[in-house]
């Protein structure tokens, strides 16, 4: 493919700088251990790498080939560290930092030896590479995310592209002497780098986007202490799921759980103290119940669990079961072991057109009272007058008003 070289450089170039100005410009306000900011100096590495190259007919070729390698090598470099501090992980070793010092010593060493310098220089980058690969595929990170499969998608073809090169050079089919006293016949790999570095920009800043979506939707949507749904997703939950249930004659069930004597906990050992009890009771609740099952932190020490299909009996029998866990898990604060109990009201079965999210609720609520009247330490069902509400605590609308 015959290409004008210098525009082509000067394309590269032009797109690198714009490239990195709007990573930078994202990335403003943000501290400099931030993945953008990592981001946006490998695009200016990689644009740097394309300078040396297009000055090309101004500089030494040893000066434009040496500067020019390295620059790709540093681009490759922090780009991973891009994707490892994105993942808030460390990269293992130094190891990764070896083509700093390799390939500009492989440029001033074998300068006669143009093929071994293509071969091998081909090959690092394609390693440096595969390094990012693997942090894109580390099974502990979130495998979801379209950015992710753009990422994955422009990094392999890169990998391919510099494989196939060395793979030419080896064979014969590459000009590696032209190559190397011109730097010319580079462009149609230069040209596969370009798109593949638009590409994976694009999949680097859609991938941070999703991200800060989902922390959105997280904050709205999550209790922060406990990681539970918080009341107004637990509450919008249980207005999709009455419908359900009413469209399907399901049966539906909810509890409300509420931690006994909680105030004790916190006069007694102190507010810290209280949070990790509410966490870790939150995580008992939560292990205990099934998939299809839901559960939010509704107030303070009160949690709401919604299980679809569930029948009265079923929903006693796995109440039972919730107050006999959180009572046999002790909590470890320090030296002391803090004894925790709830006390649990049901609502269960069978659902009517006229039952309502807050009725369920208010009629759970009416029975927690009455386990709590009762001792606490126990589950209590719903009367089946509760939800026309005769005894029912003072607020009975608490899912359309959260
Ligand atoms: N540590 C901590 N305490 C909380 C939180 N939210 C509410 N509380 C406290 O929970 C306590 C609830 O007290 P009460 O409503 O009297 O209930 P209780 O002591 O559990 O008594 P019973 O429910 O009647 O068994 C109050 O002291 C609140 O300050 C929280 O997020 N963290």
């Amino acid at each position: 493919m015959n290409l004008d070289q210098a525009t082509l450089y000067l394309v590269v170039t032009v797109v690198g700088l714009l490239m990195a100005f709007w990573v930078c410009f994202m990335a403003w306000g943000q501290p400099l251990g931030h993945a953008l900011w990592a981001w946006a100096l490998a695009l200016l590495a990689y644009t740097a790498s394309h300078v040396f190259f297009g000055l090309q007919d101004f500089l030494p070729p040893q000066v434009f080939l040496i500067g020019g390698s390295t620059a790709y090598a540093v681009a490759l470099v922090l780009m991973l560290q891009a994707v490892r501090r994105f993942q808030g992980v460390a990269q293992n070793g130094r190891w990764y930092l070896a083509p700093l010092l390799l390939v500009p010593l492989l440029y001033a060493l074998l300068a006669q030896y143009s093929t071994v310098r293509v071969v091998c220089s081909s090959l690092i980058y394609a390693w440096q590479i595969g390094l990012i690969l693997a942090a894109l595929l580390d099974p502990s990170q979130p495998r979801h995310g379209r950015g992710r499969y753009i990422l994955l998608g422009a990094f392999g073809t890169l990998l391919l592209t510099l494989l196939a090169r060395a793979a030419l050079a080896l064979l014969g089919l590459l000009d590696t002497q032209t190559l190397a006293a011109s730097g010319r016949g580079l462009g149609p790999v230069f040209l596969i780098s370009l798109c593949a570095v638009l590409s994976i920009t694009l999949g680097f800043v859609y991938m941070t986007m999703e991200r800060a979506e989902q922390r959105n939707f997280e904050l709205a949507m999550k209790d922060m202490l406990t990681g539970l749904a918080n009341r107004r997703a637990i509450g919008d939950q249980l207005l999709m799921t009455v419908a359900r249930a009413q469209r399907q004659g399901q049966y539906l069930s909810v509890l409300m759980l509420d931690v006994d004597h909680f105030k004790r906990v916190n006069d007694n050992f102190g507010h810290q103290a209280g949070d990790v009890v509410l966490s870790s009771v939150a995580q008992t609740l939560q292990s205990r119940l099934r998939a299809q099952d839901q559960i939010g932190r509704f107030g303070g020490e009160e949690f709401l669990a919604i299980l679809p299909d569930t029948s009265l009996e079923g929903a006693q029998v796995l109440a039972e079961a919730l107050r006999a866990a959180v009572e046999a898990t002790p909590i470890q604060w320090g030296v002391h072991s803090i004894a925790i109990t709830i006390s649990i009201g049901v609502r269960g079965g069978a659902i009517t057109g006229a039952d309502t999210a807050d009725g369920l609720v208010a009629a759970a609520d009416a029975a927690l009272y009455r386990a709590k009247q009762g001792g606490r330490n126990r589950v209590e069902v719903a009367q089946a007058a509760a939800s026309a509400g005769p005894d029912l605590p003072p607020s009975t609308e608490r899912i359309s008003k959260a």
